[in-house]
């Protein structure tokens, strides 16, 4: 097809390689134009006439050959044909499910019986009534009555020799049977032995018992309860699309289409079914995850079963709609590896959760700092508990836990097996945890240094590794850091800012040094988790959330926009929330529930662990962290806190007299001349600056520039070099 030389509209068309829709009336002599030359010929030709090919005459695309070698091949065996694993879990699981049936009906079979007895003379009654009714022909009896009432005599008459005839055949069967039976019972009791005559007379009477079963009430009752998910279909799938209300769907199904093309047959995958397939163009997963109420109303399924995703590798409206048995958040869910044994490597993957196929989903906690956001009561507190158990049973794992809720959540790890940990709200709790974080930061420098100072073959990334944490002359071993309620830390009146500063630096700078934090928070505000914090932290759990700004500040920006999407979780989705790992995509999660019980036992077994290896510290032993703040005090964050935002330019001496109001033991006796002198490490330069002394005169004498401090702050927290 041939167009005239418009520039504007052969740019923005070249790309085109489709095949053009007018194939049939294109000329027949067209041929075929490479487009890179054509543009080059017609960028120097000038003339304005000149024609440019927009749609090549044949199909192009990948041909027979690329496109087998790029196809997915389906495996030949089913899965639990080529793993041993998957074929001794069928084989056990199908053991177990008729070993419990035959039990269980064997145990109950007396009672069967002595109620089919019970109700035998009820099942005589049933049979012989019905065998009279059948005999006298009662259900032709409406037919006849009607045609009564109609008069019509003909009818009746036809249908009352019907009905003779009838009667009369069935009358001569039932005397025919009727003497069969009673010689061959005559027979059974003359000539049979005893015990066929018992079986007999016990067979007869059972299945008289039987045939008087009340309705209500079946005789023999239900081993095992089954969930009754109706078989997914494709007529069901597209009956709930087109009840989404999107309208490219919806005109497609008006004018008699699909409205969605499926790509794979409908099949089980795990405890439901999945279908895939191609939404209509310009239709996006995400508008289907928008609306996944109104598709499990269109599924006729409850919210916790359906599950729309879109697939990560492929084109935005590739939809696979997976859609359980049961409900996610009720399903029995398998039981966490280590909840009776095993030990971990926080170096590698350890499984947390499963999806909703009840596939288990691991998390690595090295090299992460992670952020966990909820509304209340959804299992936030639970699933830190969970990684932190994680945590304590690699024995190397230095954790503290601080539970600023202060209901004692955290406690079985806490006091098992924590390094430091604090439980509350109150003054004395905030200094410990101040005390803990000042530790912590100078712990980091320390590691800064000393992986900077390792030989490249021994740290080719500069950051520790498994091999490094154990080396215990390093003491370079993971350090994990778990806080429930980081918002009491962040909006706390006096320290706020040294906590958000240190916490930055941990996010940042921790995960290549070993060091993990942790960061729960029920509020996930600007106020409760910084942006500092949350724009850097590389995992992220969010159970559900209210709405798109806590959803995105837990989550990262534009994940709402995306469709990653924590409000739709109802509320009785505990514990099930999304999680991003590190570079990952978000993926649905039900954490595995542990219970206070359950985590008391691992930490028990974490604690023995470490008393094995000698690798109890700290608050697990009863020992209280050293008291002596002068060795952790930070100068820049106490002088922040001395100095307001509004006072641009002060004088060291006044500095010096706020810091010893603020902190006597250590800045008791403090003159200007100390603050220079502290300072000058920091690159901080004091100079003259003009104000009025106390007795009112205007003079000037030694001071610093708030902007120095703050540039001096952001610098040591934003470049390793600072530490
Ligand atoms: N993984 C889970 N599976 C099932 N139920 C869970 C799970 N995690 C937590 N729950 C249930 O949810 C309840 C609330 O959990 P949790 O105390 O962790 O919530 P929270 O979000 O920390 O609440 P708060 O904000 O009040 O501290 C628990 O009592 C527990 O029964």
């Amino acid at each position: 097809m041939k167009h005239e030389d418009d520039e504007k509209t052969s740019d923005l068309r070249e790309p085109n390689t489709r095949p053009s829709r007018n194939s049939a009336t294109a000329e027949p002599d067209a041929e075929i134009v490479d487009l890179g030359a054509a543009r080059d010929a017609r960028a120097h030709s000038a003339d304005p006439d000149a024609v440019t090919l927009v749609d090549g005459p044949t199909p192009a695309g990948p041909g027979l050959l690329t496109r087998l070698a790029g196809a997915k091949r389906r495996a030949v065996l089913p899965s639990w044909l080529r793993s041993r694993q998957e074929l001794t879990t069928a084989v056990k699981w199908m053991a177990g499910h008729y070993g419990h049936l035959t039990a269980y009906h064997g145990i109950r079979s007396p009672l069967y019986a002595a109620r089919l007895v019970l109700q035998a003379p009820r099942g005589t009654a049933r049979f012989l009534g019905g065998t009279m009714r059948w005999v006298a022909d009662r259900e032709g009896e409406p037919v006849r009555l009607a045609a009564v009432r109609r008069e019509d005599a003909a009818d009746y008459l036809k249908l009352s020799r019907q009905r003779d005839g009838r009667v009369r055949l069935r009358t001569l069967t039932a005397v025919l049977a009727t003497l069969v039976g009673t010689s061959t019972a005559l027979a059974l009791y003359v000539l049979a032995p005893g015990w066929l005559q018992s079986v007999s007379v016990g067979a007869l009477v059972l299945a008289l018992g039987w045939n008087g079963t009340p309705a209500d009430s079946p005789v023999i009752t239900r081993a095992v309860e089954t969930s009754k998910a109706p078989k997914l279909t494709s007529d069901i799938v597209l009956r709930a699309l087109g009840a989404l209300g999107i309208p490219a769907i919806n005109q497609a199904q008006s004018k008699g289409r699909d409205g969605f093309s499926f790509t794979a047959p409908i099949t089980r995958d795990g405890p439901g079914w999945r279908a895939e397939g191609d939404l209509p163009y310009g239709v996006t997963v995400t508008d289907v995850i928008d609306r996944r109420e109104k598709l499990a109303s269109g599924l006729r399924r409850p919210l916790g079963c359906v599950w729309p995703e879109a697939v990560p590798d492929e084109h935005t409206g590739r939809l696979v709609l997976w859609v359980g048995d049961q409900d996610m958040s009720k399903a029995t869910k398998p039981k966490w590896p280590l909840l009776s044994s095993g030990s971990v490597d926080l170096f590698k993957p350890v499984p947390f959760g499963t999806d909703p196929r009840g596939r288990w989903v691991d998390v690595t906690l090295m090299y992460i700092a992670g952020i966990i956001g909820a509304i209340p009561r959804m299992g936030k507190t639970f699933l830190l508990r969970l990684l932190l158990l994680i945590a304590a049973l690699d024995p190397r794992a230095e954790l503290h836990t601080y539970d600023m809720k202060g209901t004692g959540d955290l406690d079985p790890v806490g006091d098992r097996v924590s390094h430091r940990h604090a439980a509350g709200d109150d003054d004395e709790v905030i200094e410990y945890a101040l005390r803990g974080f000042r530790a912590l930061r100078e712990e980091l420098r320390r590691r800064t240094k000393v992986i900077r100072s390792l030989p490249r073959d021994l740290c080719p990334e500069s950051k520790v590794t498994s091999a490094l944490a154990d080396k215990k002359d390093l003491r370079l071993h993971p350090i994990v850091i778990g806080v429930d309620e980081c918002q009491v830390l962040f909006e706390h009146p006096t320290h706020s800012a040294e906590f958000e500063e240190i916490c930055t630096d941990l996010v940042k700078r921790g995960p290549a040094t070993g060091i993990v934090l942790l960061l729960a928070t029920q509020r996930p505000d600007a106020k409760a988790l910084p942006t500092g914090i949350s724009a850097n932290a590389s995992a992220r759990w969010c159970l559900k959330v209210m709405g798109q700004v806590e959803n995105d500040m837990v989550l990262g920006t534009s994940s709402y926009k995306r469709g990653v999407r924590a409000t739709m979780f109802s509320w009785a989705d505990k514990g099930v929330h999304y999680f991003v790992g590190e570079g990952a995509d978000a993926r649905i999660v039900g954490a595995a529930y542990v219970d206070s019980v359950g985590a008391d036992a691992i930490a028990v077994r974490a604690r023995q662990a470490r008393q094995k290896l000698g690798l109890l510290s700290g608050h697990a032993l009863g020992e209280e962290p050293e008291q002596n703040t002068t060795a952790s005090y930070d100068l820049l964050a106490d002088i922040a806190l001395v100095v307001p935002e509004s006072e641009e330019r002060v004088w060291n001496e006044r500095i010096a007299a706020r810091l010893a109001d603020l902190r006597p033991d250590v800045y008791a006796g403090w003159a200007g001349e100390n603050v220079t002198t502290a300072l000058k490490p920091f690159g901080i330069r004091t100079r003259g600056v003009a104000g009025t002394s106390d007795e009112g005169a205007r003079t000037t004498r030694r001071g610093i520039v708030r902007a120095d401090l703050t540039a001096a702050i952001a610098e040591r927290s934003g470049s390793p070099k600072a530490a």
